[in-house]
């Protein structure tokens, strides 16, 4: 199984790639340096993909959601791990840090009192490599596991805002290389969708809202992402509970489907309730 992921190796994406890959009989890795990238890999150069979807302070992760809409592909799995960071530098005073732009969020009061500025990476690995190839003082936030093995002249451990941080990533497919997702009796599962609204008018939200409760559908995540058409036109990312064979979440779809067009994204195993 070829799998694609975040890279350069180091990153958070390749530990959750690699706990997934343990599952398998056997797989490789292949890194890609943007989330959007590593989603383009498929079908052709990977057969899924490992991405960030959530942390627990930061909220969804954009580019995830985002090429979600552009195009049609199947969630078959989910996986959540811990995330630590520590601050690095050349320098006990650096003049600037490289942070991954999702883990900047998390690790907000540690770099608001080094007041230099922050330089966005698309990983956590590149943000360790730009601090490698500096010449000024410079500092970069990384993954707790990379230092066993670089060594700094400065490092500031275990930097993010809560202690019980922690990131959700799913496993992704085209919906051509997705099996279609058998329901297996005794396992909770989730569903993801998306409502892409083309029909902005009052009340479109509280009506789909009112849908999902009268059929006692349980969302665990709803998130609204801009069109990027207009100002107020929003695509609305839902997670629920439950599969998209079961009676409730099937007819809920059905009605909802008369006003908007929905993406089933998938239904896969609930890792909160393992
Ligand atoms: O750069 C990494 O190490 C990643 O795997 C990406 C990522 C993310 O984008 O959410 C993964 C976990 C952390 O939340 C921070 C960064």
């Amino acid at each position: 199984m070829r799998i694609a992921t975040l890279g350069p190796a180091g990153t958070f994406s390749e530990l959750a790639a690699c706990e997934y890959g343990r599952q398998l009989q056997h797989y490789t890795l292949h890194f890609y340096p943007a989330l959007a990238r590593v989603l383009k890999a498929l079908p052709d150069e990977a057969d899924c993909a490992v991405v960030p979807i959530e942390n627990i302070v930061e909220g969804v992760v954009s580019p995830v959601i985002d090429s979600f809409v552009k195009r049609p592909l199947e969630i078959t799995a989910e996986l959540t791990i811990p995330v630590r960071f520590s601050l690095v530098a050349n320098h006990v005073a650096p003049e600037k840090i490289y942070a991954q732009f999702v883990a900047q969020g998390q690790c907000s009061e540690c770099l608001s009192r080094y007041d230099v500025p922050i330089m966005n990476t698309a990983s956590n690995s590149e943000a360790l490599r730009l601090l490698q190839q500096s010449r000024e003082p410079a500092a970069a936030v990384v993954p707790e596991h990379s230092l066993r093995e670089h060594s700094f002249a400065h490092v500031e451990s275990n930097i993010t805002d809560y202690a019980h941080n922690e990131t959700r990533f799913v496993v992704v497919r085209t919906k051509q290389q997705a099996e279609p997702s058998a329901r297996r009796s005794g396992v909770a599962y989730k569903t993801s969708l998306l409502i892409i609204d083309d029909t902005d008018h009052p009340g479109l939200l509280v009506e789909h809202l009112q849908v999902f409760a009268a059929y006692r559908v349980n969302l665990t995540s709803l998130v609204s992402r801009p069109t990027g058409q207009k100002f107020g036109h929003y695509h609305f990312y839902i997670e629920c509970e439950g599969h998209v064979a079961d009676s409730a979440i099937a007819a809920a779809l059905t009605l909802i489907k008369l006003r908007n067009k929905v993406m089933v994204l998938g239904s896969y195993p609930d890792s909160s309730a393992t």
